[in-house]
């Protein structure tokens, strides 16, 4: 399977990240996104890679290629920092970098779309699917994210910012989008484990809420691989390892429908 590529060496945007975290506060952050963001609204559809996975019956493993396949089509790479990135999440995201030069760890590029970025297929123009986690046009507003794998650990770590548009409690992230950064960092490392998997099971413990604006890491293990079921277990926490967000557990089944 191709997974995706660690091209892309455009240099963090650096001003307007550094006026949403002035102080080093994530707490701050939010609401400043919300200005930030009238500021770097991003319109039309990005027709971009996201998760590419292979045939029926084709082999399981993925890799992460070098290759550029989408850059010729100008498909944005949304894993890259941009204005809306708190300090925080800029400073954890150059941690990870360096990580990946000694080839341990591997930056995942990420796309607004999955489907037909599948290897082989033909790119057939503009979608209006979107990846769940990349469905709205303006930087900030809702999941910023990032994700490395280590295959040697089998281990993938998210590091995410969550916008404003992701609120559940006043103030504080959706208890879903929780959900859904586990639901994908686990994944993610299971799919670059094995391939192409569903989700079969999830069980979360939500811990502490989420401020919303703050950086915060999902870091996933595959624990087991049993035949076609991918064992993982999750945790989220904050981006100075400070307090627990989550814990998780989640089964994913291997697919050949994918
Ligand atoms: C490329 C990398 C870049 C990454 C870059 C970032 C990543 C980007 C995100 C991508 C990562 C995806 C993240 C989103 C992932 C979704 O959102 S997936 C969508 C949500 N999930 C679904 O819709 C799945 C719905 N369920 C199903 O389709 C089917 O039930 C399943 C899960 C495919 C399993 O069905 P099946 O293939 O017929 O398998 P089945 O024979 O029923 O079960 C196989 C085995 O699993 C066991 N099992 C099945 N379900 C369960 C269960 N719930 N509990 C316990 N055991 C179970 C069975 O007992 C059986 O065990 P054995 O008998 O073999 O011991």
């Amino acid at each position: 399977m191709y997974v995706g590529v660690t091209w892309g060496t455009r240099a963090p945007a650096k001003s307007t990240s550094d006026r949403l975290s002035a102080g080093g506060n994530d707490r701050h952050t939010s609401a400043a996104m919300l200005s930030i963001c009238a500021r770097h609204t991003r319109g039309g559809i990005y027709l971009c890679n996201y998760l590419t996975t292979q045939r029926a019956g084709g082999p399981a493993p993925c890799h992460v290629s070098t290759s550029q396949p989408s850059l010729s089509k100008g498909h944005r790479d949304y894993s890259l920092p941009n204005a809306s990135w708190s300090q925080n999440l800029q400073d954890l995201y150059n941690k990870y970098q360096e990580l990946t030069k000694n080839g341990d760890w591997k930056r995942l590029p990420s796309y607004n779309t999955s489907v037909h970025h599948r290897e082989g297929d033909p790119m057939d123009g503009e979608r209006e699917n979107r990846l769940f986690t990349r469905n709205l046009d303006k930087d900030g507003v809702g999941l910023e994210y990032c994700m490395f794998y280590n295959k040697a650990e089998k281990r993938m770590v998210c590091i995410f910012q969550p916008g404003p548009y992701l609120e559940g409690p006043p103030g504080f992230l959706h208890g879903g989008c929780t959900a859904t950064m586990i639901d994908s960092t686990a994944g993610g490392g299971a799919v670059c484990t094995v391939g192409p998997v569903f989700t079969a099971n999830l069980n979360i413990d939500y811990r502490n809420p989420i401020l919303l604006g703050s950086t915060a890491i999902a870091d996933s293990t595959v624990e087991k691989v049993d035949g076609r079921k991918v064992y993982t277990r999750c945790t989220v926490r904050g981006h100075d390892d400070k307090v627990v967000y989550a814990e998780a557990t989640g089964l994913f089944i291997k697919s050949s429908n994918l």
